[in-house]
């Protein structure tokens, strides 16, 4: 039987951040891995589908711009962009990703792991053979979540495209259908569509993206119209099946006839076959936890959910933010340190509840953190939206011709705070971090009146907000 301090499940970006930080904090840690340290992120979703996103971004901008244009006229060459997905991909290797976690201290146990009762995860190895881990303080389940595809009759056999498939095809189809309104099927229509498949995106409800400001969804939509993808609302599919090629079946009764399918509808936690059911939770649901990492409804503090998996926010820098915060958290109740659970505190993801950021690659981007307004009024705040047309700031109109954009901030009239802000134009993802500081730091209005952006960078149009506000 090997024993450690702390057991992590999973070596995606969470499991990988959380050892790392258990580690500092003077404990022995295992790793249990499945399949690549490094996780969904790093070789079938951020990584590769930026690496397919940023060469047709970089093209798009050179186009909108009168002399650039010129020397822009080609097509984006595929094959290459494929190639540079690869190597982003590691070419789904992860000899680095090991070296650094055993350079870090930390031990890798390669294998299927699942709880089995108290401090103790049972991982079948490659081999074929059983390992027995326990753990004196800790386990921390870090596994994340699989692609949800819907129950519909002949989708097995057709064996559609997921997120997996979309992000490490080497392959380009003539004709993609896309299912789903959500991020990863805008990224992938806006990437697939650039990379030249013919692109119909089937989307059940009424926009784009709803999780965020609808106007990011409207935008959006424009966007992906204007390079071709033909985006249908109020579309669900019904049925499938493939003979070569696809034929999907419509709710209006027509049938649409593709290469191949993408199923973007979602996401469900890595948690079906973890042995929940042996320490008192339910297989096949996130593991909730609370602000300090530990899963909900079982005593003894000892286990811990992070990242994807405790469906507190899908995002690989909050899975980070938590696995940062946790693994010192597991350090400190495991020395008897006391925590500072105070929001803000050093031993709370407060982020996960006020300060989420977001960017969706799409063209153009959309870039949000905090509340949405509709969010913000349902918590009982009394705010008002201040809106901006992104495209009339200097810096934008510099950025490209005919720069299609917008900009919300969504401040607190009892407070003169931010509670969050949203951008949606050409690379507006870098102007992200300056409104998640604001909102993180509850930095106050008077205060942000002195923040003076650049003239002409896009960044102006924080002054533009701020002057809309104040009348
Ligand atoms: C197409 C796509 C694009 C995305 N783009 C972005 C983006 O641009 N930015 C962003 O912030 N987020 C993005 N995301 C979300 C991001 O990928 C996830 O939030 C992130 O990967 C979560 O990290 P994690 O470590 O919690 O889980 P994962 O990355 O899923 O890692 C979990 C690990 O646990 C392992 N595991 C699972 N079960 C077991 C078990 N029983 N035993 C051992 N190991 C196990 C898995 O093999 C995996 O390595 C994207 C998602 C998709 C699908
Ligand atoms: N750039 C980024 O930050 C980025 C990129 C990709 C993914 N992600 C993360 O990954 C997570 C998963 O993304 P996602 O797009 O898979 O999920 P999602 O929940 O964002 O979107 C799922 C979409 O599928 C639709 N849907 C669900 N079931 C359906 C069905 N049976 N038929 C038709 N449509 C159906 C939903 O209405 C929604 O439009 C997101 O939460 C996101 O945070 C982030």
């Amino acid at each position: 039987m090997d024993e450690f301090d702390v057991v992590v499940l999973g070596a995606g970006p969470t499991g990988e951040n959380l050892a790392d930080r258990a580690h500092a904090g003077g404990l022995s840690v295992a790793v249990v891995e499945d399949e690549l340290v490094g996780g969904e992120c790093s070789y079938w979703a951020c990584m590769p589908s930026k690496a397919l996103l940023r060469p047709p971004a970089a093209l798009a901008n050179a186009r909108r711009l009168p002399g650039a244009r010129e020397a822009a006229g080609g097509t984006l060459d595929a094959a290459a962009v494929l190639r540079r997905r690869d190597e982003f991909a590691a070419h789904w290797k992860d000899g680095g990703q090991v070296d650094w976690l055993e350079s870090a201290g930390l031990v890798l146990v390669r294998g299927r792991g699942r709880l089995d009762g108290v401090r103790r995860v049972i991982v079948d190895t490659p081999d074929g053979g059983r390992r027995v881990l326990t753990a004196r303080h800790a386990v921390a389940v870090c596994t994340g979540t699989r692609a949800a595809l819907p129950d519909l009759p002949g989708l097995a056999e057709v064996r559609p495209w997921t997120s997996r498939e979309a992000t490490s095809s080497s392959r380009v189809p003539g004709r993609l259908a896309v299912v789903g309104g959500g991020v990863v099927a805008c990224e992938m229509a806006t990437a697939w569509r650039a990379l030249g498949s013919e692109v119909v995106q089937l989307v059940r409800g009424s926009r784009l993206m709803a999780r965020m400001e609808p106007f990011a969804g409207e935008l959006v939509t424009q966007g992906l119209r204007a390079a071709g993808v033909d985006v249908r609302f109020g579309t669900s599919v019904t049925g499938a099946r493939r003979d070569g090629q696809v034929t999907l079946t419509l709710d209006g009764g027509e049938t649409l006839t593709v290469d191949e399918v993408l199923f973007a509808t979602g996401r469900k936690p890595a948690t079906a076959d973890l042995g929940l059911e042996t320490v008192g939770l339910n297989p096949g649901r996130p593991i909730e936890v609370d602000s300090t990492g530990l899963a909900a409804g079982v005593p003894g503090e000892w286990l811990y959910a992070a990242g994807d998996v405790n469906g507190r926010a899908l995002l690989t820098h909050q899975g980070k933010y938590q696995g940062r915060i946790f693994g010192a958290v597991i350090a400190d109740r495991a020395a008897g340190r006391a925590l500072d659970t105070a929001d803000w505190g050093r031993s709370v993801a407060t982020a996960d509840e006020r300060a989420v950021p977001q960017v969706v690659f799409t063209d153009p981007e959309a870039a949000a953190v905090g509340l949405t307004l509709e969010e913000a009024e349902r918590a009982g705040h009394r705010v008002r939206a201040v809106d901006y047309d992104l495209g009339s700031v200097a810096g934008a109109s510099l950025h490209a011709d005919g720069y299609l954009g917008r900009a919300r901030a969504v401040v607190d009239l009892d407070r003169e705070v931010l509670l969050g802000a949203t951008f949606v134009g050409g690379d507006v993802a870098e102007l992200l971090h300056s409104a998640t500081i604001a909102v993180t730091a509850e930095v106050p209005i008077s205060r942000l009146w002195h923040a003076v952006p650049a003239y002409p960078t896009i960044s102006e149009i924080w002054l533009r907000l701020l002057e809309t506000y104040r009348g």
